[in-house]
């Protein structure tokens, strides 16, 4: 390998343009390949938690992502017809006290454009869908769909639940449908008629068997997201999302509170998103490839820690490159995955046993695991050169 060991990070999602950031920061030579031609603000909204604000911190744009996004200072859970608080999450001041960071609901969009900001042009290769990788021993070989090929000497797989790297170093297998799919809209918060909104706008509405989420997306709180849970036995997995629209949200949620049917009257545009899942992998990287993200531990959203999970393994995998020299890369990788394996699986797990959380009326199910102090990506655990 030589001095300046090259690495490619194959997709540019949030988990992809997170690690790759953090890579140049430690002086790494990376190039980022992204299937996408370029990228558009799609209507999603997220949630960032202080784990995921301090790496921000590091790369540059927590004061720029605090700008943009909304400040709840409580998450509740809210009855589907009576509205009656079910449970009561403090965020706000008390987030930003415990945990050294605040946490926010943001779209998604404008927190993927920071990150993309944060990396120069000359880094960034886009309309790059890689078909097939191949691992030589001395230099790993990528193809793309526009018949170019081109070398590194490490490929992170950062691209997504349906991982050609993850593939190419496991085997052909589908990520498990989990019976949910998960509606999503944002559209103007003026939309939503004068006085259907009583209450603040982060609330999680139950019945006994789905849910909707609700949040504001701009810290200008101009524009409202909401994102569902709704039991659907069967899915095409070659579908990742369909359109949806009024009629079936309002078949969905019929007899909700008029708070809900105010949202679903609201609504410009909804699609329709299938929740996909999958066991633990018993093992994050071989040779030359390694994987971050949903790549390697895709989750159902219920602890709002997918892209978190992402973004912490970015900044632990490169500082375990740092730590150890590019060039003894399968060392870096044994030390990120003892790093990660262990946490990332654990909120994996919970985020699969959240699916009811609504039954449990202790607000600490999302603080009980600490999953907020994240060990500031320091590699705690050794392993032996
Ligand atoms: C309904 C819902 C709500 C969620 N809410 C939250 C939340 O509030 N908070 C949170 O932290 N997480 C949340 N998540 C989870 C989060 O969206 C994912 O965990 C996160 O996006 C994973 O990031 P990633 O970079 O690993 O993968 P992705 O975001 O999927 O990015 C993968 C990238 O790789 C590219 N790519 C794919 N294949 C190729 C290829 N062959 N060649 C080149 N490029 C390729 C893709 O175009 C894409 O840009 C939610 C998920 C869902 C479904």
């Amino acid at each position: 390998m030589s001095q300046s060991p090259r690495i490619a990070v194959v997709g540019a999602g949030l988990g992809g343009a997170a690690a790759a950031k953090l890579l140049l920061q430690e002086g790494f030579n990376v190039r980022v390949y992204e299937q996408a031609p370029s990228f558009s603000r799609l209507g999603a909204g997220i949630h960032v938690g202080p784990n995921v604000m301090k790496i921000l911190r590091r790369i540059g744009i927590e004061d720029a992502l605090n700008q943009q996004g909304s400040h709840p200072d409580y998450w509740y859970s809210r009855h589907w017809q009576t509205g009656d608080v079910l449970a009561q999450i403090p965020l706000g001041d008390y987030a930003v006290k415990e945990y050294g960071a605040s946490y926010l609901t943001v779209h998604r969009g404008d927190f993927h454009a920071l990150l993309i900001e944060a990396l120069p042009d000359s880094v960034m290769a886009y309309g790059k869908h890689l078909t097939k990788v191949e691992d030589r021993g001395h230099v790993v070989v990528m193809h793309f769909a526009d018949g170019t090929t081109e070398e590194a000497d490490i490929v992170i797989g950062a691209d997504g639940v349906n991982s050609r790297i993850r593939e190419e170093l496991l085997g052909p297998e589908l990520p498990k449908y989990a019976g949910y799919l998960a509606h999503r809209a944002v559209f103007p918060t003026p939309e939503v008629k004068a006085g259907m909104l009583p209450f603040d706008a982060c609330v999680k509405w139950w019945s006994d068997d789905r849910h909707m989420m609700t949040y504001f997306v701009t810290g200008k709180a101009d524009e409202l997201y909401y994102v569902t849970g709704v039991p659907v036995e069967q899915w095409d997995l070659d579908d990742r999302w369909l359109p949806s629209s009024k009629d079936e949200m309002r078949e969905a949620f019929s007899g909700w509170h008029p708070t809900v049917q105010a949202l679903i009257d609201a609504t410009v545009e909804v699609t329709k998103w299938s929740l996909l899942e999958r066991d633990p992998l018993p093992l994050w990287s071989r040779g030359r490839l390694v994987l971050l993200g949903d790549a390697c531990h895709p989750m159902k959203p219920h602890m709002a820690q997918g892209a978190a999970m992402a973004i912490e393994d970015g900044a632990m995998l490169a500082r375990c490159l740092k730590e150890v020299g590019a060039s003894n890369h399968e060392l870096a990788f044994a030390l990120y995955e003892a790093n990660r394996a262990e946490r990332a699986s654990k909120v994996q797990r919970i985020s699969h046993d959240n699916t009811w959380l609504r039954t449990n009326e202790d607000p600490s199910w999302c603080f009980g695991y600490d999953v907020f102090n994240v060990p500031l990506a320091e590699p705690k655990v050794k392993v032996a050169a």
